[in-house]
């Protein structure tokens, strides 16, 4: 409810108020009714006053029945329209959160889980809730005004009504709460069989299963686990079943106990004809209202249940501390990166992935890490972005560490293009200006990024230039080669702002041609700022003014090609396989 009213006072209100007036209208025009039919029945003569008395009834009758219909459409247009901003308003909350989150919860099954609970859950649940509030709303009212029309027909009529519909309550409710708790247990193996399907209908995947053939045992997986859990659920729903139909047994049996008595209350006379008929008119709504109760409540409790879930991923907190005093960013263009004995675990890791590194980016030098598989580059460079806190020893920017800072002001100094980096499906001129997305530079910087990176070069030929969709997913999509892909990635970086660029492997699809005139006028193309460059191609590092090299996560030895080269040890194995002039003699 605080969810609600805190997302749409405005319609809330609205809302309420409408269903207010519908209710009471209902109540006024039941009541007149009764007494046109008890005026009908009358054994009066038939004279004017009569007929005026009559027409005065069906006039008001008629007129408060249509007033009564514009308020329930206005009543069901402000719901809906409720509804609707709820959704929307949940949907960007998730989205927020998921975007806030820092890395460190991707790493684990259990936000995954939340994640997809969450997400099967709203932004439906709490629109259902609205509805399914609204409805009880509306229905209690309305029971209201058809429980006092009862009750001045007999008090007995409600208690009897009551006693035998809330079994079909409790049922409906213990079936939601049980439906909840399987759906929550099953979260894992659901995912799987989702990923298994993603698998077999996604272009990622496509070639190789084709490949190896591997279609058909991917679908008997996926199938296994499916029908495991539709088993489950139909049992359940069987086991459901069996009881609603006692309950429902048990709520016929309430109404017709309810109709005899009414019968031979009729026969003694204690009820009119005018109370026996407004009686026929409310005693099966009043019994479809108590049952559509019945079903509100459970659907508002297995809504509510499932909202839970929601709740649970807002209340997921970001583990990257920020700063309560957060310091000012050094004003000067010069400022250098430093890792001071730096060591760090990945969350649920059991050995550290960076032990005791130290290195020094200065400003707008080019440094180069390189390193066999699973040296830690990556990760190094994962800590340098702040993605995630070191575990020990600090980095530094220009003295003060990086804690100081607030992280997203921070991050905007670092631009990384990662071995995964974005292949984003919006146009080719976007995909360039979302390395600056708050700065407002003129188009021509996107192209002269895009020059840089070697981009423009086939960017210029399609028809559409810079305005041309890219990818496949949508409609005049223009897909790629992955060589091609890493050259927007690296435009993109080089439109950023940022005072360092980190290429992770960024060249690696490069032909041999483009990543060599990258790499020989690599300074002018970063201009003032420094760079980090990981690479396994010599071609790439051997311009660095310095280079380290690192091994089960610590530096090995660190200086410049030369120096390294002379040293002997990993970086000479490493580079000195093949002719160093070899393009791919630093493959590892
Ligand atoms: N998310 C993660 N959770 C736990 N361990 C990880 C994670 N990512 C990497 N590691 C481990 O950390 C170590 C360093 O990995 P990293 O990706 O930094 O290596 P790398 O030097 O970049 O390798 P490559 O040259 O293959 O890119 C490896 O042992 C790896 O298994």
């Amino acid at each position: 409810m605080r969810l609600i009213w805190g997302i749409s006072r405005k319609w809330t209100t609205l809302t309420l108020v409408l269903i207010a007036v519908e209710s009471v209208l209902y109540l006024l025009l039941l009541y007149i009714f009764k007494h046109l039919i008890n005026e009908v029945a009358r054994s009066t003569p038939f004279n004017t006053e009569k007929v005026q008395r009559v027409e005065w009834y069906l006039a008001v009758i008629t007129a408060g029945t249509i007033i009564y219909v514009v308020v329930k459409a206005l009543s069901t247009l402000a719901t809906e329209i409720n509804a609707q901003r709820v959704k929307e308003s949940i949907d960007e909350k998730i989205h927020e959160c998921a975007v806030n989150l820092d890395l460190a919860f991707y790493e684990s099954p259990a936000y995954f889980d939340t994640m997809k609970r969450a997400r099967d859950a709203g932004p439906e649940a709490p629109n259902n809730v609205v509805l399914n509030l609204a409805d009880i709303a509306k229905n209690c009212l309305t029971l209201v005004a058809i429980g006092s029309i009862l009750i001045s027909i007999s008090w007995l009529l409600l208690p009897l009504l009551a006693l035998f519909i809330a079994p079909t309550l409790l049922v409906r409710i213990r079936y939601a709460e049980q439906l909840y708790q399987w759906r929550r247990r099953q979260t894992p193996v659901e995912r799987q069989a989702t990923y298994l399907s993603d698998l077999l209908t996604e272009d990622t995947s496509a070639k190789e299963i084709r490949g190896y053939g591997l279609g058909a045992y991917i679908r008997g997986l996926y199938t296994g686990i499916r029908l495991g859990l539709m088993r489950e659920r139909l049992q359940m729903t069987r086991r459901n079943t069996f009881k609603e139909l006692l309950t429902n047994i048990m709520a016929t049996l309430g109404l017709f106990a309810c109709i005899a008595y009414l019968c031979f209350s009729l026969i003694k006379g204690r009820i009119s004809v005018g109370d026996m008929s407004l009686f026929l008119i409310v005693f099966p709504q009043s019994y479809g209202i108590l049952q559509g109760m019945a079903q509100g409540i459970s659907g508002l409790y297995q809504n509510n249940i499932f909202i839970n879930n929601l709740f649970e991923l807002f209340d997921l907190r970001a583990t990257l501390k920020e700063p309560e005093h957060p310091l000012p960013f050094p004003e000067s263009d010069a400022v250098d990166l430093e890792v001071e004995n730096m060591s760090f675990t990945y969350p649920h890791a059991k050995e550290p992935a960076l032990r005791n590194v130290s290195l020094r980016v200065p400003s707008g030098k080019i440094v180069a890490i390189v390193g066999l598989n699973g040296a830690g580059k990556t990760t190094l460079i994962k800590l340098l972005c702040r993605l995630y806190d070191p575990s020990e020893g600090s980095i530094k920017m220009d003295g003060t560490d990086i804690r100081c800072f607030r992280s997203t002001e921070y991050r905007k100094h670092i631009s990384a293009v990662f071995q995964d980096f974005g292949r984003f499906n919006i146009t080719a001129a976007e995909n360039i200006r979302w390395g600056d997305i708050d700065g407002e530079r003129p188009e021509s910087e996107i192209e002269s990024a895009s020059r840089k990176s070697g981009a423009h070069d086939y960017i210029r030929r399609f028809p559409e230039g810079y305005g041309t969709m890219m990818g496949r997913l949508f409609e005049n999509g223009r897909e790629v080669s992955i060589g091609q892909w890493q050259k927007l990635a690296i435009a993109r970086s080089f439109y950023s702002n940022s005072r360092f660029v980190i290429f992770d492997e960024a060249t690696s699809a490069l032909d041999a041609v483009s990543e060599d005139e990258l790499f020989q006028s690599f300074r002018q193309r970063i201009g003032n700022r420094a760079a980090l460059i990981i690479s396994h191609r010599l071609s790439a590092v051997r311009h660095a003014d310095h280079i380290y090299v690192m091994g089960e996560g610590r530096v090995q030895q660190h200086g410049t090609h030369e120096e390294l080269v002379a040293m002997g040890g990993t970086y000479a194995k490493l580079f000195l396989k093949k002719p160093v002039e070899s393009d791919n003699a630093g493959q590892s």
